[in-house]
């Protein structure tokens, strides 16, 4: 999966291009199929340039699919070459495919927790093959999502796609390239490490500033999950002024999502053993006297400036960035470990809450969602406005320190909300990583006494040259907060005895997601500076793909003996 740096830019995908269904890419021939170690006329996934997409047959719905594609390129396509963009169209539902959603089945299942399940399987279509008889709608969710991971399969021929990847990528290389934005393409990024990897998030990556309206139209789903449309999607080209609809598709993911969760919490909400719990109107009973004073003031007057960080209980500027305060009382930290040991003790097996962590439940699903965004709506998102909103609502405790950009502080409204546990004999530790949010807040469940070790070690930012240099260590107290940017590279040392956890809330602003603020901030040229030589402890054996080599220079330097390669090391 390692490239070299200089060839994630190498596949040039400056022209307009055009994501659709097998069959529909005449000019590639048939390819061996490797899991079916047949052949099969699987045209593949990826077409391009006007006067291509004119030569694909008008046959069936699927000509007319593409007819719709070429229109609503049509519609842009001014815009979009003088841009030199590549730009994702997606071939509308079943409703113009026909009954049969078939013709899609194959990448049910790509998810981001799912796709190193499909990498090892080669290829998802085997797996997806045995899930015929799936209504399509059920389906429909993670079309675009396969799509967009299509989208880089174009740029990774030793994955999976075999010939087929072979002769798009020969042919795209022969087309003409428009003269500006050279470096523009879609990625799905690994988004520690900025490798391209299959993943259900594809994003733009730009020299430059981006052409209005070119990038895409990105949805954060409560489960972590991500749904993706092109700008051009039709339900989004409305006049100015206008507002768009949502996509389909984002309103098929969504609903999909929420009758699952429902189903989940009502299943649960009969049995819990604390129902108090999941009241939100029972939610001040759980938070500190102090705390409460602290953010009432923002809470009636809906006035960012009358919450004051220093009015926190017990608030510590941890390092830049870093900021942690009293919240919870004790009642509840040991009421919510009740709950979720009550959970976790029925038989059934909770999904994991995160892609890195084993044992822990995800608390949205089992009925506890509106408790935690009564606590986001009225208490966090004051807090969050404070410290990592925009720069005139900053607070003077951390004005003057470095690490607070805005990251939509103001505008956090979705979370993702789970329950990590760590135990010398189950989850001991928790790689480097960057959280799949905007802002993070992290709260001990645990009394300090009740473990040793599985302190929380921070990093620098995403994408600076202090990357993988140690900033901080955190040690967790109950019912105490630690906040900080998801994009901050952390993780938790390893356990040596008890048992530790804590409760975190990845927090999303989907509107500043769509700013152009964000975008630059996300996607624009990281800094050209060298980054600084990595501290082992922020180093990833998950995400560095330089790790093994980091890791056996640190351990020369420290004049310890030669580690075997291929061995992993504990953080
Ligand atoms: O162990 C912790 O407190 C942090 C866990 C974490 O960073 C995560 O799950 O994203
Ligand atoms: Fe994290």
């Amino acid at each position: 999966m390692s490239k070299s740096p200089g060839e994630k830019g190498s596949v040039p995908l400056n022209f307009l291009h055009i994501l659709v269904g097998r069959d529909a890419f005449t000019s590639v021939t048939e390819r061996s199929d490797r899991v079916t170690g047949g052949i099969s006329a699987d045209r593949t996934l990826f077409y391009n340039t006007d006067g291509e997409l004119k030569k694909a047959p008008p046959f069936g719905t699927f000509g007319q699919a593409l007819k719709e594609c070429q229109e609503m390129f049509a519609r842009k396509a001014e815009l979009l070459k003088t841009a030199g963009v590549g730009e994702i169209c997606v071939v509308r539902g079943p409703e113009r495919m026909g009954a049969n959603g078939r013709e899609w089945r194959e990448d049910y299942s790509i998810q981001s927790n799912d796709a190193k399940e499909c990498q090892e399987q080669d290829h998802c279509w085997e797996r997806l093959d045995n899930k015929k008889g799936t209504p399509a709608d059920e389906l429909l969710p993670f079309r675009v999502m396969t799509l967009a991971k299509n989208a880089y399969v174009i740029q990774e021929r030793e994955w999976g796609w075999g010939e087929g990847c072979a002769i798009c990528r020969s042919q795209l290389q022969a087309l003409p390239q428009p003269p500006r934005y050279p470096r523009f393409g879609k990625f799905a990024l690994d988004p520690d490490t900025e490798e391209p990897v299959t993943s259900t998030v594809v994003q733009v990556d730009f020299d430059g500033d981006p052409a209005e309206g070119i990038v895409p139209y990105l949805v954060e789903l409560d489960s972590g999950g991500e749904v993706l449309a092109p700008k051009d999607t039709a339900e989004l080209v409305v006049a100015a002024g206008q507002q768009p609809a949502e996509p389909w598709h984002v309103t098929q993911a969504r609903g999909s999502e929420q009758r699952e969760l429902r189903r989940r919490g009502m299943e649960y909400a009969g049995q819990a053993k604390h129902p108090a719990l999941f009241q939100p109107s029972q939610l001040h009973r759980w938070l500190l006297p102090s705390f409460l004073e602290a953010t009432s003031a923002w809470r009636s007057s809906g006035q960012p400036e009358q919450l004051q960080i220093r009015r926190l209980p017990n608030v510590r500027l941890e390092t830049e960035g870093i900021v942690s305060f009293d919240c919870f009382t004790q009642e509840f930290c040991k009421m919510l470990l009740e709950e979720v040991l009550n959970y976790q003790a029925r038989a059934e097996v909770p999904r994991s809450p995160s892609t890195a962590s084993n044992y822990g439940l995800v608390l949205n699903e089992i009925g506890l969602k509106p408790v935690f965004s009564a606590l986001l709506e009225e208490h966090l998102l004051g807090i969050a406005t404070r410290l990592f909103g925009p720069i005139e609502l900053q607070d003077a405790f951390t004005a003057g320190s470095q690490g607070f950009e805005h990251w939509g502080g103001d505008s956090l409204s979705a979370h993702h909300t789970f329950v990590v546990r760590y135990q010398p004999d189950e989850d001991r530790s928790l790689d480097m990583h960057v959280d799949e949010c905007d802002v993070t807040f992290n709260f001990g469940l645990t009394n300090s006494d009740d473990f040793r070790g599985s302190d929380l070690a921070f990093c620098g930012m995403l994408g600076s040259e202090e990357h993988r240099k140690h900033l901080h260590t955190y040690k967790h107290r109950c019912g105490r907060c630690v906040v900080h940017l998801g994009k901050r590279r952390h993780g938790a040392l390893a356990i040596s005895s008890g048992r530790r956890m804590s409760l975190i809330m990845w927090c999303k602003s989907p509107v500043f997601r769509q700013s152009d603020e964000y975008l630059l901030r996300r996607f624009a040229p990281r800094t050209r500076k060298r980054p600084r030589s990595p501290d082992r402890v922020c180093l990833s054996h998950e995400h560095d793909s330089d790790y093994e080599e980091k890791l056996e220079r640190l351990s020369r330097q420290r004049g310890e003996p030669r580690r075997f390669r291929g061995s992993t090391a504990g953080q």
